[in-house]
């Protein structure tokens, strides 16, 4: 590895330099990257504009291949790959070989969406010359790329939420070119990653432009990239913060671009009384299960579980307790990340109406994420909204209420999440159905008797939710749907079949499916 960073076909280096930081000692670890510049940025995006109209208008079938390529290239640096994501992440192997697994994947499963053709909408309203009182002009609708998008690879996810992630993936599928921004806490796995990609483009014989990654660890880079005017859309995974700073730098550019932001959700968990009577102290270990993987660094983690207080839910408590306080501690995935954990866990421990269940165990040793597990009532939670503020890692809140009168309150009270887990038996339906409506208005995806981490890439996924889960509700992603948030609708009225684009000729030459009416 070389430090350089890719755009375009170019390897770029520069005389300003980073190093990634190995979380579990904090040492430095070779070799420096070299940090990309303003004009590295303009150069991108100028290739990418470049790109844009030739790479748009390819064959579905060259960007399913191209999709396919990419899935080889990665697959063909696997071992590397997944040793330097280890390194910069101190995520432990199995979940970086499943997460890798996950990438080639999501990038298959969209090359498979566009061959099937249903992405690009095709809707034809057939001439009706002798209409009246007026006749009906051709009308044939399709939908096309918006144009370069920027990409925020996210630091939780080094492979499957990163440089070739869902972003990226669904971008390439929908013909707009991408402009990684990658996270600087693992620039060589964006590096291997990038030139990956790269070299997938130069065997697909696409524009150098359809791809380039830039990076370096300030802030300023990512905002220069969003001002940019050839981006037209931005994706990005990560914070709150750092989420809605992107959507005011789009909302402020001169021509306004939509910012497609995964942020932040505390994945409420409800325990229905027949489940809870029924298997109360499994709940609880499989709880902390889902809780402390991967130390709790998921944007699906559940972070409250909600229940009538009872004898019941004391079962569920207890056997909770006991595993997390059997949970190892894990590295984080940064010294920041880990000192915002602590701050949040020692704002719940430090709260009056709160009281510490469990803690995991201790260790030495630099970002240890050690977990804990915290109770309230309901009553407290609703009069607090500092309860419902997401602590990104193994830190979770059960709030006890006194009915389900006050199970729905708390949901009612709640901000938009990305998920809603219902642990429920037969006997719970009546009341699971009573307060779906409510958990409808919340959450992207609601879930029986599971867990929410672990998110299935497939066409009926939903990775989304109102705000603050995202920054546009309508959309998801992950799964093959994701493709939406990248194309709009342009309508040919009356353009003779010589000037048509293929996907809406009157031969059908690409055999996509069509309304006709
Ligand atoms: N809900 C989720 O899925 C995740 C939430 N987080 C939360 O984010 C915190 C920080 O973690 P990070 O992963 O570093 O997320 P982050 O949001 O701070 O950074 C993500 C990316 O956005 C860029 N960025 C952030 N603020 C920006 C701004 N104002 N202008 C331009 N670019 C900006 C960063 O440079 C980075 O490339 C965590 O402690 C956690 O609370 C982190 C990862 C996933
Ligand atoms: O749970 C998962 O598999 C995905 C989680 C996710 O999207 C995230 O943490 O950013």
């Amino acid at each position: 590895m070389d430090g350089t960073f890719p755009i375009g076909a170019r390897a770029v280096s520069s005389d300003v330099t980073f190093l990634a930081i190995d979380p579990s000692t904090d040492a430095k670890i070779e070799p420096a990257f070299a940090v990309s510049s303003q004009d590295d940025i303009a150069d991108a995006c100028s290739l990418a504009d470049a790109a844009f109209d030739t790479f748009r208008e390819t064959d579905p079938e060259a960007r399913a291949v191209f999709l396919e390529t990419i899935a080889d290239e990665i697959e063909a640096i696997h071992a590397p790959l997944v040793a330097r994501a280890m390194q910069e992440s101190g995520l432990p192997q199995p979940r970086l070989e499943g997460e890798r697994g996950r990438t080639t994947g999501q990038l298959r499963l969209f090359a498979k969406h566009l061959r099937q053709g249903t992405w690009a909408s095709v809707v034809i309203d057939h001439a009706q010359p002798d209409r009246k009182p007026a006749p009906r002009s051709d009308l044939r609708q399709r939908r096309i790329a918006v144009g370069p998008v920027a990409v925020f690879g996210a630091s939780n996810f080094p492979l499957a939420f990163s440089v070739a992630g869902g972003d990226t993936a669904s971008a390439l599928a929908a013909g707009c070119p991408v402009v990684v921004k990658g996270h600087p806490a693992h620039p060589g796995t964006s590096v291997m990653v990038g030139k990956a990609i790269q070299a997938a483009v130069a065997k697909c014989g696409l524009p150098e432009g359809v791809f380039s990654l830039v990076q370096g660890p300030a802030n300023e880079l990512g905002a220069a990239l969003v001002n940019d005017p050839r981006i037209k859309a931005v994706g990005f995974t990560g914070s709150r913060s750092g989420g809605l700073a992107l959507v005011a730098l789009a909302a402020a550019r001169p021509e306004p671009i939509p910012v497609y932001a995964e942020m932040s959700s505390i994945n409420p968990v409800i325990l229905f009384p027949a489940a809870l009577a029924a298997r109360g102290e499994a709940l609880g270990k499989a709880y902390v299960g889902s809780l402390t993987m991967g130390s709790g660094q998921f944007c699906t983690n559940p972070g409250i579980v909600v229940a009538v207080d009872g004898p019941d839910l004391d079962t569920f408590v207890e056997a909770a307790a006991a595993a997390l306080g059997e949970a190892a501690p894990q590295v984080m995935l940064t010294p920041g990340i880990h000192a915002s954990y602590e701050q949040g866990v020692a704002a719940l421990a430090g709260h009056d109406s709160v009281e510490t269940l469990a803690r995991g165990i201790d260790a030495e040793g630099a970002n240890r994420g050690r977990a804990a597990l915290f109770s309230t009532t309901g009553k407290a939670f609703v009069a607090d909204p500092a309860l419902s503020h997401e602590v990104f890692g193994a830190a979770s809140i059960i709030i006890r209420c006194a009915d389900l009168a006050e199970v729905r309150r708390v949901l009612e009270t709640i901000e938009g999440q990305l998920t809603i887990t219902l642990q429920i038996d037969e006997g719970d339906h009546a009341d699971a159905a009573a307060l779906l409506p409510v958990l409808e208005r919340k959450a992207g995806r609601i879930l029986a008797n599971g867990w929410p981490t672990g998110v299935e890439v497939a066409p009926a996924m939903v990775h989304g939710g109102p705000f603050p889960a995202t920054s546009d509700p309508r959309t998801t992603s992950v799964g093959t749907a994701a493709i939406e948030r990248f194309l709009r609708p342009v309508c040919y009225q009356d353009l003779p079949d010589a000037l048509l684009p293929k996907a809406v000729k009157h031969g059908n030459p690409l055999g996509l499916p069509r309304t006709e009416g």
